[in-house]
């Protein structure tokens, strides 16, 4: 119908891919009109070059009724650009459930999956961050400091946002545990030695990133740690760089094995359950996606986010992003002859050894 022909015709475009130093600049000099005119065309584009992917899907993902629905809100999505999916992230939730509570996925789908849902994630990031830049710039949605262009701040004191998300972290903790781990937190300014550490950025990203961080740190460690005596504090570094503003959490919370690691970003393990809401489930509980979208939001604007975790000891959660506005351009999925092949390679033939089922890691198999 038109939608498939709109869908073939807008993901022939490749999406462009603004730098938040282009943002700004735009919401400084720019108007309405050649705002809407550019969110109209791009919108379709961003969003035709995901939809594209949905279809590539496996067929069991994309027969769960939660999949129709959200494939089904694309379609409205692009007769109705500007309207919003609210609850997107947690029905492709639903889907997962659903497809792990039927048949289960092998791991090529498994793969397809985690690779489609980053993309599809960040590509939904970079229609609400374009949305709301024309909202607030050029609508009526009030931003949230006269200072800020659109949602971002042009001097964001990254000290702050670290506070706020510790406080507001702590106050959940505390509600549940009874106790909290303090913060020592030390600035390094590198670049402007002594100064406090500002960049462009989206606050509300780094807020996101930073609180669900502090809340994985202080359920590890109150965990492992115990609520009797005083909990090890956790240390914080942020340090601004020529190109990199870095941060890094320490936590003693007891750490994480490398195969548990490698689970907490994965979408199909890390799914879980909308928690209860009668107040029985820790308010600290991962629901789900905290991760994996909080890595989204540092990698967006040419950021990254890691764990580097000890088993039995600790845990080191590293956030990088761009100190210098004019690199820190968007990420954006192109639909392409990669992404599909990617998404529909078949399981691949093993190119590296694997542990024989039950058997010891080191003992040799006498019949190999
Ligand atoms: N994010 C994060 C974490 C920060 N500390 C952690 N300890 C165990 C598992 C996850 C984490």
């Amino acid at each position: 119908g038109t939608v498939a022909k709109k869908l073939d015709h807008y993901s022939q475009f490749q999406p462009s891919s603004l730098s938040i130093q282009q943002y700004l600049d735009f919401g400084r000099n720019g108007n309405a009109a050649s705002s809407f005119e550019f969110l109209r065309k791009e919108l379709l584009v961003r969003l035709a070059n995901i939809m594209q992917e949905i279809s590539l899907l496996p067929p069991k993902l994309l027969a769960t009724p939660s999949s129709k629905m959200v494939s089904g809100c694309f379609n409205d999505q692009l007769q109705v650009i500007l309207k919003r999916h609210a609850h997107v992230v947690e029905t492709m939730a639903e889907g997962l459930i659903e497809l792990r509570e039927s048949d289960g996925v092998d791991i090529a789908a498994e793969r397809g999956i985690q690779y489609f849902l980053d993309r599809f994630y960040i590509n939904r990031i970079s229609i609400r961050m374009l949305q709301n830049q024309h909202l607030v710039v050029f609508g009526n949605v009030l931003p949230e400091s006269p200072r800020h262009v659109g949602c971002i701040d042009p001097a964001c004191d990254v000290e702050s946002v670290v506070l706020d998300a510790f406080e507001n972290a702590k106050f959940l903790c505390d509600r549940y545990y009874l106790t909290s781990p303090m913060m020592k937190l030390e600035m390094h300014n590198m670049v402007e030695k002594g100064s406090p550490i500002n960049i462009v950025a989206v606050p509300s990203h780094l807020y996101h990133i930073m609180f669900e961080l502090f809340k994985n740190a202080m359920r590890a460690t109150l965990e492992f740690h115990g609520v009797d005596d005083d909990p090890p504090d956790i240390k914080v570094y942020v340090v601004k760089g020529s190109e990199d503003l870095s941060i890094k959490i320490s936590d003693r919370g007891g750490g994480v094995s490398r195969t548990v690691l490698e689970r907490l970003f994965n979408y199909m393990y890390s799914t879980a359950p909308p928690p209860p809401r009668d107040g029985t489930q820790a308010p600290l509980a991962g629901y789900g996606y905290g991760l994996p979208l909080s890595r989204l939001y540092a990698r967006y604007f040419q950021g990254d986010l890691f764990l580097v975790s000890m088993e039995g000891y600790g845990t080191d959660a590293c956030i990088y992003m761009k100190a210098v506005p004019v690199e820190a351009s968007e990420v954006l999925p192109i639909y392409s002859t990669s992404s599909r092949r990617l998404l529909t390679q078949a399981a691949q033939v093993a190119d590296w050894s694997h542990p024989i089922p039950g058997q010891g890691q080191n003992s040799r198999d006498p019949r190999r």
